[in-house]
C-alpha cells in the first residue's frame, strides 16, 4: 500500500472553523504528482475548492473520505519550507493556515472552478410550469451557463440539479479557470528533416514565398514567433496556409514571461572598489553567508554611506555559491534606478516583485523563480516569500520602515519573516539602515543581533548643515506665510545659482492635533503622554486618547500661553504649491503626491524630470523622503516638522526623528555641500534637536529611556483587537468582551498590561465604528495561545453581530 494514501488538505476557506486539514484519498494515478506542497482540488460539502497539501497519513481520521478532484499543476507552488513557513504565520500572526498560504502565494495564482452541464440523451419528465420545467429551458437556452450560475439564478434550482447529476440526466464537467494565464505565443517551426528538405522545396514549385518560408525555418533549430517570420521575410499568413496543411511546417504555443522591466542589454556594471568602511562590512557579511548558520546584522549606516554597494557586492558573494538573495526595499523606493542597478549588476539574474505589477507580472516574475530561471529577488514586503531553495542572504534596506508591516490578515512584519526563514535556510539576514527601528538597535545592544557600523559617507563628505526655525517667533514677528524667513533667502539663492531645491511636507497620519500656534503648546493624554486627536461628533467638539479612551472638550483659550491660537492642524501639499507659486512665480516646481503619482510609472517619469533640472523644486510628501540621490540638490526644507511628532503613536519621535534625518540626507550627497532648514512650532524636542545634530545614537538612548518608563516596545510587545461594526453598540460590546475576558485570563500576571477598550485613531472608516483594546505583554509565547483563544471566540461573536474582529500581532502602528 502506498504511503500517499490520505493526503492533509488545507483549503482555501478564510473562516476561523476550519482552520486545519481535511483528509482526501489520493487515487492511484495521482500518487506520483502528489507532494507536500501540491495544489489540489477538492470536493467539500456540495462545492469544490482548492486547496493545498500540507502532509500525508496512513489513516485518516473519518471513515468516509473523498478522492482528490485534480492536482492543478505540474510542479507545486509551494516547497515544503514554504508549507513550515505558513504554519508559522498563523501562529505567530493568528491568523488561518488557508490565509497564510494565500499570502505566499501571487496574487494571480488563485484558480476558479466552474463546473459546466450537459444534458445526457436521456430527457427527465416535467410538469408544464413547475420548477423542473423552468430549469430545463433554461439549460436548453443558455447551454454555456455554469452551475454556479445558474444557482446563483435560482437557488431552489439546487436539489433539482443534484438529482438529476444523481440520476444521469445531467452530466458535469468542471473547468479551472486560472486566475492569470500563462502567455504564450505562437511560433513555427520545420518539421523536415534534411532527407525531406529537398524534395518539399521542389513539390512547391513556383510558390517562391513558400519556399522562401520553408527554407528560413529549415536553417533555424528552435521554433521562430510566427510575427517575426512573417514581418522578416513580407510574408502572410496565406501564405503559411499550404505548408501547414501539407505538414511541412507546424505551429506551437510556445511560453513567454512578462518582463515588466524589459531587459536592460549592453555591458554589465563592475562592482565599485569599496570604501574601508564598506570592505569591514562586507566582511562580516560574507563570512556569515559563507558559515550557512543563521545570523542577523543590524547595518548601521549613515545617509550616504554606501549600504547599497555592500548589498550588491554581499550578494554577488552569496550567488556565487550558488545560493540565492533576497533584497527588500521599502515599496516607494522601489524606483526604476534601484531596479536599474540590480539589473546592471546582475543582468536577467533579477526577478522584480512590487504591488504595481499586473497580476499576469507578477505571476510570471513568480514563476521565474520558483523555476529557478533567478537567483535573486528585489521587491517590497511580500517579495520576503520568494519560493527559493536554498537563500543565502536577505537584505532588508530601510528596515525602520513601517510598509514592511502587512496591513491585512496575516499582519506579518516582513524582518521577523526574515529572521525564521533564516533559521530554516541557515542564511544570513542583514537589516540595513541609517535610523534604525528602536526594537533593532535595542537587539543589537542585547547582543541578539550584530551591529555594524559605518560612520561616514563614501566620499568623506559631510554630513549637511542644519538649522530648525521657530516658527512661534515668525508668527511674533508678522510673518504668516508657511516659509520662514530663512527658508526663504536660502531658496532664493538656489534659484539664482541654479542648484536644486527638495521641500518636504511632513504630512503622516490622517488625525489632526491640537497646537497652539503662538507658543507651541499640543494638547496631550495625562495618562498616556500621547498627543489627544480632535473629534466632531453631534456638534461639540472633543480631544481624546487613542490609547487609553481619555476625554477632554477642546479647548478655546491655550492652557499654557492663555493666547487664543489654538488650532487643530493640517496641510496639504497643493497649498505649499500655491504658496510657492506665489512666492516664486519663475520657479518650476514638482510636486510629488498621492494625487500625482497614481498612474503606472508617473512616480518614476517625475524623478527623472526632476534628475534632468527640469525643475528646481520638488515638492512632495513621505515619498520624497529617501534613498533618492540628486547630485544637484543643496537644499532641503521641512515645512513642518511637527506634523508627524503629534500623531497619536507611541512612535512619533521614533518616526519624526527617522523622517527628518533621512530627508536630511538627501542634501549635499555629491560634492555641492548641502544645507537644511527645519521648520517647528517645538524646535526644542529631542526628537527635532538630535535629528538637527544627525545623532542617531544620542536619539536612541534617550528614546530608550522614554519607551522603557511607559513599558512599550522594545521592553513589551504591543498587540491590537480592532472590533468593526457598522452598530456602535455592537463595536463596542465586541470590544469590551474581549477587554473583560483578557482580564481574566491574565488576572495577576504582571509580566501583560491591558489597555482598556477605546475608540480607534481611525474611529470611524467608511460608516463603521471601530474600538481598539490594546495587549502589552513581554514574551508572546507565554500568551499567544491566550489571546488567541479569546481572539477566535470573539471574532465569531463579532460575526454573529453583522461586524468582525481583526488582530495585529506585535503592531507597529495603532490605527
Ligand atoms: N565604493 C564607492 N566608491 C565610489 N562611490 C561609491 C562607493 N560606494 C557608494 N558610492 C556612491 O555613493 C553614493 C551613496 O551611496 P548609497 O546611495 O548606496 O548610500 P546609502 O548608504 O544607501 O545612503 P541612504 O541611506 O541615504 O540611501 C552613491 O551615489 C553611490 O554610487
Ligand atoms: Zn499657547
Ligand atoms: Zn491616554
Amino acid at each position: 500500500m502506498s504511503s500517499k494514501r490520505f493526503a492533509e488538505v488545507i483549503v482555501e476557506l478564510k473562516s476561523s472553523q476550519v482552520d486545519r486539514p481535511f483528509h482526501y484519498e489520493v487515487p492511484d494515478h495521482w500518487q506520483q504528482q502528489v507532494e507536500i506542497g501540491t495544489r489540489v482540488l477538492v470536493p467539500f460539502g456540495p462545492r469544490r475548492l482548492e486547496g493545498y497539501i500540507v502532509g500525508f497519513s496512513m489513516a485518516a481520521e473519518v471513515t468516509k473520505t473523498k478522492p482528490i478532484l485534480e492536482v492543478l499543476d505540474d510542479e507545486p507552488p509551494l516547497t515544503p519550507d514554504l508549507v513550515q513557513l505558513a504554519g508559522w504565520l498563523s501562529e505567530r500572526y493568528l491568523c488561518t493556515t488557508a490565509a497564510a498560504v494565500q499570502a505566499l502565494l501571487p496574487s494571480g495564482m488563485r484558480a476558479k472552478a466552474s463546473t459546466t452541464l450537459r444534458l445526457a440523451d436521456e430527457l427527465p419528465f416535467v410538469q408544464p410550469g413547475s420548477l423542473e420545467a423552468d430549469l430545463l429551458q433554461a439549460l436548453y437556452e443558455s447551454p454555456n451557463k455554469t452551475k454556479e450560475q445558474l444557482i446563483a439564478e435560482r437557488p431552489e434550482w439546487r436539489p433539482i440539479l443534484r438529482a438529476w447529476v444523481a440520476a444521469g440526466i445531467l452530466i458535469e464537467s468542471y473547468r479551472i479557470k486560472q486566475g492569470a494565464q500563462v502567455k504564450t505565443i505562437t511560433c513555427l517551426r520545420c518539421t523536415l528533416d534534411a532527407t525531406r528538405f529537398p524534395a518539399a522545396l521542389e513539390a512547391l514549385g513556383r510558390a517562391k514565398k513558400q519556399k522562401e518560408v520553408l527554407a528560413f525555418l529549415f536553417d533555424r533549430d528552435d521554433a521562430v514567433p510566427m510575427k517575426d517570420v512573417l514581418s522578416e521575410l513580407s510574408a502572410s499568413s496565406s501564405t503559411l496556409k499550404p505548408l501547414l496543411e501539407k505538414g511541412y511546417i507546424q505551429k506551437e504555443e510556445q511560453e513567454v514571461l512578462r518582463d515588466p522591466y524589459g531587459i536592460v542589454h549592453g555591458q554589465k556594471e563592475q562592482p565599485l572598489p569599496l570604501t574601508e568602511l564598506q570592505r569591514a562590512a562586507y566582511d562580516q557579511i560574507a563570512a556569515a553567508v559563507d558559515s550557512r548558520k543563521p545570523e542577523t546584522f543590524l547595518l548601521q549606516g549613515v545617509t550616504g554611506s554606501g549600504k547599497t554597494e555592500v548589498y550588491l557586492q554581499a550578494i554577488a558573494s552569496c550567488v556565487a555559491q550558488g545560493r540565492q538573495a533576497i533584497m527588500l526595499v521599502p515599496e516607494i523606493s522601489l524606483t526604476p534606478q534601484m531596479v536599474e542597478r540590480f539589473k546592471k549588476r546582475f543582468g536577467d539574474d533579477v526577478a522584480v516583485m512590487h504591488s504595481r505589477l499586473s497580476a499576469g507580472e507578477k505571476f510570471d516574475e513568480w514563476r521565474r523563480i520558483r523555476q529557478g530561471d533567478v537567483t535573486i529577488v528585489v521587491g517590497a514586503r511580500s517579495a520576503i516569500f520568494a519560493p527559493f531553495h536554498s537563500i543565502g542572504l536577505m537584505i532588508v534596506d530601510e528596515e525602520h520602515e513601517v510598509s514592511y508591516k502587512q496591513d491585512d490578515h496575516p499582519k506579518y512584519l516582513a524582518r521577523e519573516v526574515a529572521m525564521y526563514r533564516a533559521r530554516q535556510h541557515g542564511a544570513t539576514v542583514v537589516l540595513g539602515s541609517a535610523t534604525p527601528a528602536l526594537e533593532t538597535r535595542w537587539w543589537a545592544h542585547q547582543g541578539q543581533i550584530r551591529r555594524i557600523e559605518m560612520s561616514e559617507r563614501v566620499m568623506g563628505q559631510r554630513l549637511p548643515k542644519v538649522k530648525v526655525i521657530d516658527m512661534r517667533n515668525e508668527l511674533q514677528e508678522g510673518n504668516r506665510s508657511m516659509f520662514s524667513t530663512v527658508l526663504q533667502k536660502e531658496m532664493e539663492k538656489r534659484l539664482e545659482t541654479g542648484e536644486q531645491i527638495i521641500l518636504f511636507l511632513n504630512r503622516r497620519g490622517f488625525a489632526t492635533f491640537v497646537l497652539c500656534r503662538s507658543c507651541g503648546y499640543v494638547a496631550r493624554c495625562p495618562e498616556c503622554e500621547i498627543p489627544l486627536t480632535f473629534h466632531k461628533a453631534r456638534g461639540l467638539e472633543q480631544l481624546r486618547c487613542h490609547y487609553c479612551g481619555y476625554a477632554e472638550r477642546m479647548p478655546n483659550i491655550c492652557p499654557d500661553c492663555q493666547g487664543d491660537h489654538v488650532r487643530h492642524f493640517g496641510t496639504g501639499t497643493q497649498r505649499v504649491e500655491e504658496e510657492l507659486n506665489r512666492v516664486f512665480p519663475e520657479a518650476n516646481v514638482i510636486r510629488m503626491d498621492v494625487d500625482t503619482t497614481s498612474g503606472k510609472g508617473s512616480h518614476a517619469v517625475l524623478l527623472q524630470r526632476f534628475r534632468n533640472q527640469e525643475a528646481q523644486i520638488l515638492l512632495g510628501t513621505q515619498m520624497i523622503a529617501k534613498g533618492l540621490d540628486f547630485p544637484n540638490v543643496t537644499l532641503v526644507g521641512v515645512i513642518s516638522a511637527d506634523t508627524s511628532l503629534f500623531v497619536p503613536d507611541f512612535r512619533a519621535a521614533e518616526r519624526t526623528f527617522q523622517l527628518l534625518t533621512q530627508v536630511a540626507g538627501r542634501a549635499g550627497r555629491h560634492q555641492l555641500p548641502g544645507e537644511v532648514v527645519i521648520q517647528s512650532y517645538n524646535p526644542q524636542h529631542y526628537a527635532v534637536q538630535f535629528a538637527k545634530k544627525q545623532e542617531y545614537e544620542n536619539f536612541f538612548q534617550h528614546e530608550i529611556r522614554v519607551r522603557h518608563a511607559v513599558h512599550n516596545p522594545p521592553f513589551r510587545e504591543l498587540t491590537a483587537f480592532t472590533s468593526v461594526n457598522v452598530n456602535e453598540t455592537e463595536a463596542l460590546r465586541i470590544a469590551r468582551t474581549v477587554e473583560d475576558r483578557l482580564r481574566i485570563l491574565f488576572q495577576g500576571r504582571d509580566d501583560v498590561i491591558i489597555l482598556g477598550t477605546s475608540p480607534a485613531p481611525l474611529s470611524r472608516l467608511q460608516g463603521k465604528f471601530r474600538f481598539n483594546v490594546v495587549v502589552k505583554y513581554v514574551r508572546f509565547k507565554q500568551v499567544g495561545a491566550s489571546i488567541r483563544t479569546v481572539y477566535l471566540e470573539a471574532a465569531q461573536e463579532a460575526q454573529k453581530a453583522g461586524g468582525y474582529l481583526s488582530i495585529d500581532v506585535n503592531a507597529q502602528m495603532i490605527l
